[in-house]
């Protein structure tokens, strides 16, 4: 407790502050423009977050969001008036380069009620013309009625349509440019809180060519616990699984190296067993076979792949039907077989010598991993998460979106457990976790290299105001 007394003219204690719940921003590379440093009073403060957790309509898990609430209440506190984006799914099919807007799967409605519900305040969410392939091609001057009512307080927040739904946030080109500065002209301040959206995005990384930029206060605590498994304690583990192939297996070959064990499960086991055995498993892109070759050399003599040998097949994927579905056997696996769907690890997997040996001796576990197909092929995932419980001294990290919501879906009981407890971390971000631990510094990821570039552009100065007053939040 330290004495807390105000202003100059009383010159005596007339309370305390308690200094526990507030992280030191000290901890973290100087470099970083944080939250705490921007001036906000009467700035418009463009906030990015990743508030991907909606399925079909539905929040399963309101964790990535509870998580920015802090950052929210700091910059209306210090008198900001907040735009919030978040993407929601992938709408943009990379394959047929069309950009699908589906109004009851992934806009950011569910997120807005939330939020509201929960903060009984008011947000606006603007609507713009969609085209059919390429979706929202401007911001009309429209939204500027919302932002005049935002500066008079009239409405607490405006919170924009799903970022993915514009045709510049994942473009390269002319639509990208476009579309940041369109997004930078409704702000002052733009402050990223989205530590799960690593990649290189309008609204995640070149917005901040634009504004004065600062890591929100979310951000920063990941950034900071990141730290902690890029020089873990060994052996470290690592649980990679799910659905991401694309964007998971560059970093693999890296988190290869630095792991002492690896255990795969989802499409990216698949296709690495695809590569291994020579065989075809239904889904499974050839070329992304192709990618998964130099993992399989690489474990030829390295040996850290563990693997998890019952599997389930089945023939559709509209659900388990007796009789449509079965375990199958690496052991029985020979080159030139065709396999319909492998949608799970079946849970006998994780009570064999070799896997259990490698969770139960490992001194940190990383998990980015949904071992089957949601949410009917849950057995995998269930057993994986209390096999790993049964470890109780090894730090347990987990990360990733649907990594969570499983998590909190099979054993909330242990999840709510593992929010408190000391030997469990829980990411907002899988994928961004599996890029830091491939780069080897948090301070690499492209979303936070471009703060640092910004901070140097706009010379984010610590004002002597802000830094009494809320370097301690
Ligand atoms: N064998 C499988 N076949 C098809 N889908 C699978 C399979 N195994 C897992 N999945 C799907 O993978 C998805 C989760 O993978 P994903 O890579 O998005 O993980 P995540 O925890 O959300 O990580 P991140 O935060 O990086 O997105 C789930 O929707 C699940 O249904
Ligand atoms: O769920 C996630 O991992 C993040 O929201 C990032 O999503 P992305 O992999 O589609 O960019």
């Amino acid at each position: 407790m330290a004495p807390y007394i105000p202003g100059d003219q009383i010159g005596m204690k007339v309370g305390y502050s308690v200094e526990e719940g507030c992280r030191d921003p000290a901890l973290l590379d100087e470099r970083l423009p944080l939250l705490q440093h921007a001036d906000l009073r009467d700035k418009v403060v463009l906030l990015r977050v990743d508030h991907n957790v909606v399925k079909k309509g539905k929040i399963l898990d309101q964790y990535r969001i509870d998580v920015t609430l802090a950052t929210m209440y700091n910059i209306i506190e210090r008198g900001g008036r907040p735009i919030i984006m978040t993407h929601i799914g992938r709408p943009f099919d990379k394959k047929t380069k069309t950009l699908t807007i589906k109004k009851d799967e992934d806009s950011v409605d569910a997120v807005v009620a939330y939020m509201q519900r929960k903060l009984r305040i008011k947000f606006a969410v603007p609507q713009f013309h969609a085209t059919e392939k390429e979706g929202i091609l401007d911001i009309d001057t429209s939204i500027n009625w919302l932002i005049q009512d935002l500066r008079s307080r009239k409405i607490a927040g405006i919170y924009l349509p799903n970022t993915r739904w514009f045709a510049g946030e994942e473009d390269k080109g002319e639509k990208m440019e476009r579309f940041v500065v369109q997004l930078a002209g409704l702000a002052d301040v733009f402050v990223n809180d989205a530590f799960g959206s690593w990649q290189a995005h309008a609204s995640t990384t070149h917005i901040t060519r634009y504004l004065p930029s600062y890591a929100g206060l979310c951000l920063q605590d990941e950034l900071f616990h990141v730290k902690e498994i890029l020089s873990p304690k060994r052996p470290f583990v690592a649980v990679v699984a799910g659905a991401k192939y694309d964007t998971k297996i560059g970093p693999l070959a890296e988190i290869y190296k630095k792991v002492d064990k690896l255990l795969l499960g989802g499409i990216i086991y698949n296709t690495f067993l695809c590569a291994k055995y020579n065989i075809k498993i239904q889904g499974v892109e050839d070329s992304d076979i192709e990618l998964a070759r130099g993992l399989v050399e690489q474990d030829k003599t390295d040996q850290k792949i563990v693997e998890l040998p019952l599997l389930v097949e089945t023939e559709t994927l509209e659900g388990r039907f007796e009789g449509r579905f079965r375990t199958i056997n690496t052991k029985d696996f020979a080159a030139g077989q065709q396999y319909k769907y492998v949608v799970d690890i079946h849970p006998a997997s994780f009570e064999t010598k070799e896997v259990l040996d490698a969770l139960d001796s490992a001194s940190t576990i990383f998990v980015n991993a949904v071992m089957g197909f949601m949410p009917t092929f849950w057995h995998g995932t269930s057993q994986m998460d209390a096999t790993i419980d049964r470890n109780r001294s090894a730090l347990k990290f987990f990360g990733g979106g649907d990594t969570l919501q499983e998590f909190k879906s099979l054993h909330p009981g242990l999840y709510h457990a593992a929010l408190e407890s000391s030997k469990y971390y829980l990411f907002t971000g899988g994928g961004s976790v599996l890029k830091v631990l491939e780069e080897g510094d948090p301070y690499a990821l492209p979303t936070v290299k471009a703060l640092i570039e910004n901070g140097k552009t706009y010379n984010n100065k610590l004002q002597q105001h802000d830094q009494s007053n809320y370097s301690n939040y």
